[in-house]
């Protein structure tokens, strides 16, 4: 329900506990039914959030019986799945996704794999549909919404066309085929125009000249079902597991760290204190950063410098980029992931949030410091979000939307009041309750305070009397070392997110990013999406060590043999040849509407991020409004989708980008529509309806 209450006003009214937590964790199942139609007999529009990954925890209670927020419905894990021998779900809607490649080069050879490869020299089944649907001549649109959509573009094309459709009804055709006939045979109508848009921005059209002409227009990938890791490199991963030395961080758990909150709230500081006290900055460069910072009249920054090297970072004395360190606390091997809490720079925040497992949430506690990085109330715009609503509420909006569950809220410049336990608690007091609705566990919060400048509470327990007095909690390290790293999705095809391309000491151009699902090795053949642009792993480095080997899970640095170097840009993904990522312009997402003053409405521009990609595109068509209690459909095709509501929506991207259903790879099935510096809405990736060539 819109207009909640407490913190952020954005959600149900009823708040949720951790019970009520594992309850919407089993939401998704309210969708099972709606796999069979004679059960949902008056659902049009089918949500279908799904899992794909292990087996069911516990039985299913009605989501609307709990209670759970509408952030948690939209964006909370699905359940997870069921055990071989049943359907898994999705696999009907799966099988009819369409997927674009254009000037796709014939594949790869496939590694040595135990299921029979296609060989691509008869038709396969998808070519068969595809040959019936340009005998038919129309569009392939997938689920009833984006036949929906189909019509809509065909309409826009009989429109464009005059009356010459509609005067000669009597060709036999339906009145969808009639319109995407008369779609194609002009070139002012909205199909052939999207089809045309495609072809001319797409990225590989736009990088991949002098490639060989596609062998044909189209394929898809194998079935994700048919996916077997190579036996070689599950003896590998095997191997490291046993010894513990690929991927860098020894034998120790590995975790993705990231520093999120509001600007100025003490991220960068209190990162380069606690890297000095692990003892992994030694005093000169302490030293350096000092005078650096004084000789710029930014003394206070010069721990923060430490993290912060750009000129312009320090020029402005606010972190841009995400800055990329790696530390070991007793527990834990981290990559640390410091991200800028300028609202400019949201966007280089949700790249580094896309590859977190946890976060820690800085929150200044000075006097008016929280209030004004939480503050959402501000002046207006006049259209979007509030101008100067706080980074603290959008940042862990995009963290629980981006997957991170586990993370440590810590309250920084206490010192500014006297180390006050009842600011502390004021604090948490409020924050509390908004993240509970914005989906976050209770149980999964841990809460602290810390002083980056003094180190108070960074490495053990505060030295500060005043602080000491009352807080006995974890410190820093603490709360990091009780994180639970995420396992490794390594039983699925190769997933890499660009994040960052760069030169190499030795002058190779390198790719930068997490693994996220799947193993690659020194000689692997893969592929970059877009572009479709096939090339073999040369060298991998972790923790800038040479490894073999990469698993989910890793982040690692990459040089590719034989490639189009011009392919390798940040948002593309590395791919196993043979389940290449989805290419596509539109995605049907569920989303919750965020903090906005003006409701989206068809036509809304948007910036799409998903994983490390972003595109410009529009909001295509509003599908469907969600009951926020039970997640059924409460009405087809609404005008508008307003602030804390939850529906589904169609975006079509300006150019062709990689994504994927959040039911078959949840790092790159997020997403967030973000416009005008402003975080719109925040969702899941239900549906890939695309036009094909
Ligand atoms: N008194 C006090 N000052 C602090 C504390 N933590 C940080 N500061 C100061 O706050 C200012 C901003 O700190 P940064 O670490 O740059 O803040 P940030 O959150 O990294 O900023 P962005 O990355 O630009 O969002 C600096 O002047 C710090 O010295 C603290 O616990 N107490």
């Amino acid at each position: 329900m819109p207009g909640g209450k407490g913190g952020g006003g954005l959600y149900a009214e009823n708040d949720y506990d951790d019970e009520e937590y594992d309850d919407f964790m089993d939401y998704g199942d309210q969708y099972d039914q709606y796999d069979d139609p004679a059960a949902a007999p008056q659902q049009t529009a089918k949500p279908s959030v799904k899992s794909l990954a292990g087996p069911k925890s516990k039985a299913t209670q009605p989501a609307a019986a709990a209670g759970a927020s509408a952030l948690a419905r939209c964006l909370c894990d699905p359940p997870p799945l069921r055990h071989s021998g049943r359907p898994q779900r999705g696999a009907k809607k799966k099988q009819q996704v369409s997927v674009i490649y254009p000037n796709a080069p014939p594949l790869a050879s496939p590694q040595a794999d135990p299921v029979q490869p296609f060989g691509f020299d008869t038709p396969s089944p998808d070519d068969k549909v595809l040959q019936q649907q340009q005998r038919k001549g129309g569009s392939h649109q997938l689920s009833n919404d984006s036949t929906a959509a189909s019509d809509r573009s065909a309409r826009a094309g009989a429109g464009a066309a005059g009356t010459a459709s509609a005067a000669s009804p009597s060709n036999g055709l339906s009145t969808s085929e009639q319109g995407q006939k008369a779609a194609r045979a002009t070139p002012v109508n909205a199909a052939a125009a999207e089809l045309d848009s495609m072809r001319l921005n797409s990225h590989a059209e736009a990088t991949t000249s002098g490639a060989p002409p596609a062998a044909t227009p189209s394929k898809l990938g194998r079935p994700l079902q048919e996916f077997r890791l190579e036996p070689d490199l599950l003896r590998m991963c095997e191997e490291a597991d046993r010894t513990g030395q690929e991927g860098g961080g020894g034998s120790k758990p590995r975790l993705h760290l990231v520093i999120l909150g509001h600007v100025d709230a003490g991220k960068s500081t209190l990162m380069g204190r606690l890297l000095h006290d692990l003892g992994l900055v030694d005093q000169k460069q302490v030293h350096r950063s000092k005078q650096a910072a004084a000789q710029a009249g930014k003394g206070s920054f010069a721990w923060a410098w430490l993290l912060d090297e750009r000129p312009e970072e320090r020029a402005r004395g606010v972190t841009v980029d995400v800055a990329v360190s790696r530390f070991e606390t007793a527990q834990r091997a981290v990559t640390l992931l410091d991200a800028p809490g300028h609202r400019d720079f949201v966007p280089n925040m949700i790249a580094g949030a896309a590859q977190a497992d946890c976060a820690l949430l800085l929150v200044d506690g000075s006097p008016g410091g929280f209030e004004a990085g939480f503050d959402s109330s501000a002046a207006s715009t006049g259209f979007g979000m509030a101008a100067s609503s706080g980074q603290t509420r959008e940042h862990a909006q995009l963290a629980r939307s981006l997957g991170i569950e586990q993370m440590a809220v810590v309250i920084s410049k206490l010192d500014t009041c006297g180390f006050s336990q009842a600011r502390f608690e004021e604090i948490k007091a409020i924050l509390l309750p908004f993240l509970r609705q914005t989906g976050f566990r209770e149980s999964s919060l841990r809460w602290l305070p810390a002083v980056g400048p003094t180190g108070q509470n960074l490495v053990g327990p505060p030295t500060e009397p005043a602080l000491a007095s009352w807080f006995q909690g974890p410190s820093v390290a603490d709360a990091i070392d009780s994180f639970q790293a995420a396992d490794r999705d390594i039983h699925k095809p190769l997933r890499m997110p660009i994040v960052e391309v760069f030169k190499s000491s030795r002058g190779a151009l390198c790719i930068s990013g997490k693994v996220e699902a799947g193993v690659m090795k020194i000689g692997s053949s893969v592929v970059v999406i877009p572009g479709y642009e096939a090339g073999t792993v040369k060298t991998l480095e972790a923790d800038q060590q040479v490894v073999q080997l990469a698993r989910a899970g890793d982040r690692v640095d990459v040089t590719l043999a034989d490639v189009n170097t011009s392919m390798l840009t940040a948002g593309a993904v590395l791919c196993h040849p043979d389940w290449p990522i989805p290419l596509v312009t539109r995605v049907e997402a569920r989303v919750l509407v965020l903090d906005v003053e003006v409701p989206i409405l068809r036509g809304q521009q948007v910036i799409l991020h998903a994983h490390a990609a972003r595109e410009q595109g529009h909001v295509s068509a509003l599908i469907s409004l969600l009951d926020a209690k039970t997640g059924q459909v409460a009405k087809q095709r609404p005008r508008a989708l307003g602030k804390g509501q939850t529906g589904v929506l169609e975006v079509t991207a300006a150019r062709t980008f990689a994504v994927e259903q959040y039911s078959d790879f949840r790092a790159q099935g997020r997403i967030a529509l973000r416009d005008g510096g402003r975080t719109l809405a925040v969702g899941i990736v239900t549906g890939l309806p695309c036009l094909l060539p």
